[in-house]
C-alpha cells in the first residue's frame, strides 16, 4: 500500500499527517507502528489522520494515533500542525478552523504563518472523566511505588494527565519512574506523566512521558495540564510560559469552566510517499 504523507512538528513533537480525504486509508495497528518506526518507517510520536467530519459547523475531523498504534482523544501540538497543514496547503482559507477530535470539537486560530492558537476546551478533574480509579475527587493524590511516594495532580484535557512537581526537571530519571506510574492500576486508560519545575508564577519547565510514545520533546495537552494543575494549586498566574525540551508554548487559563488556550508554532518538515509492507 502506497501512502502520501506530510511530516510535521510542533516544538519537536513530530507527526506523520495522512490526509484520508485525498486517498483511501486502511490502517491497522501494525501499519501505524510501521509508519511511526524511526528506523524502518518515517518516524514520529503520533500519526494524525484527516477525515471528513459529519458534524454541522465542523471543518475537518482528525484522528490521533500514538506511535504504539493506540488511538487517543487529544493532541495539542498535533492540533496546531493540522491547522497549519490545512491553511498553508490552501485546503482551508479561514483563519478560524473547527476540528473534530475524539474528545469533541476544538477551535484552531491561525495567528501568523507558523503560529497557531488553540482553544483546548475546559479541563476536567472528576476521577471518572480522567479516568482515575479513586473513590473521591481530591486536589492531589498519592502514588506509593517501591521507589518512594509520588504526590500528583490529575486532569483530563480530553486525554488523561498526571502532573508531578519536581526540582530540576533535567535530573528526573523520567524513563525509570514514568513507566511505573503509567502501569499503576490507578490509571485504567493509561496516563501521560508530566514533571513540572516551577521557575516563577509565569514560567515553568516541563518534561512529559507520553502514553503510547515515551518521552517526547513536547506535549501540548501536557503543557495545558501542568499549567491548569499549577494554577489550581495557587502556584501560577493565569498566563504561563512553558519551556519543554523542544521549545516554548504559552498557556492561558482563567480558571473554573473557562477553556485553556495554547499558543505555539507548527512547522512542515518534509513530504513524500511511503510503501507499507502488508
Ligand atoms: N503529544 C500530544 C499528546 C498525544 C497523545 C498522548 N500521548 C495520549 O496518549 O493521550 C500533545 O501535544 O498533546
Amino acid at each position: 500500500m502506497k501512502l502520501e504523507f506530510t511530516k510535521m512538528q510542533g516544538i519537536g513533537n513530530d507527526f506523520v499527517v495522512l490526509d484520508g480525504r485525498r486517498q483511501s486509508l486502511q490502517l491497522d495497528s501494525d501499519c501505524l507502528q510501521q509508519i511511526a518506526d524511526r528506523r524502518f518507517g518515517v518516524g514520529c510520536d503520533q500519526i494524525l489522520v484527516l477525515e471528513k467530519s459529519n458534524l454541522p459547523d465542523v471543518d475537518v475531523r482528525y484522528r490521533i494515533f500514538n506511535a504504539d498504534g493506540s488511538e487517543v482523544e487529544q493532541c495539542g501540538n498535533g492540533a496546531r500542525c493540522i491547522a497549519r497543514y490545512l491553511h498553508s496547503n490552501g485546503l482551508e482559507h479561514k483563519t478560524e478552523i473547527v476540528a473534530e477530535t475524539a474528545a469533541g470539537p476544538i477551535t484552531l486560530y491561525i495567528e501568523l504563518d507558523d503560529l497557531v492558537r488553540v482553544n483546548m476546551g475546559v479541563p476536567r478533574f472528576a476521577p471518572a472523566d480522567i479516568p482515575l480509579a479513586v473513590a473521591e475527587q481530591a486536589d492531589s493524590y498519592n502514588l506509593s511505588l517501591e521507589q518512594g511516594e509520588f504526590p500528583f495532580r490529575a486532569v483530563s484535557m480530553g486525554n488523561p494527565h498526571a502532573v508531578l512537581e519536581s526540582g530540576d526537571v533535567d535530573t528526573v530519571p523520567i524513563s525509570v519512574i514514568a513507566p511505573m506510574i503509567q502501569a499503576h492500576p490507578l490509571f485504567p486508560a493509561g496516563i501521560n506523566v508530566g514533571f513540572m519545575q516551577i521557575e516563577d508564577r509565569e514560567h515553568i519547565r516541563l518534561r512529559v512521558y507520553e502514553r503510547g510514545a515515551g518521552e517526547t520533546l513536547a506535549c501540548g495537552s501536557g503543557a495545558c495540564a501542568a499549567v491548569v494543575c499549577g494554577i489550581s494549586a495557587g502556584l501560577l498566574d493565569d498566563c504561563v510560559n512553558v519551556d519543554l525540551p523542544g521549545g516554548r508554548l504559552q498557556i492561558q487559563w482563567a480558571g473554573d469552566d473557562n477553556p485553556v488556550w495554547m499558543t505555539g508554532p507548527a512547522e512542515f518538515v518534509f513530504q513524500g510517499t511511503l510503501e507499507l509492507q502488508t
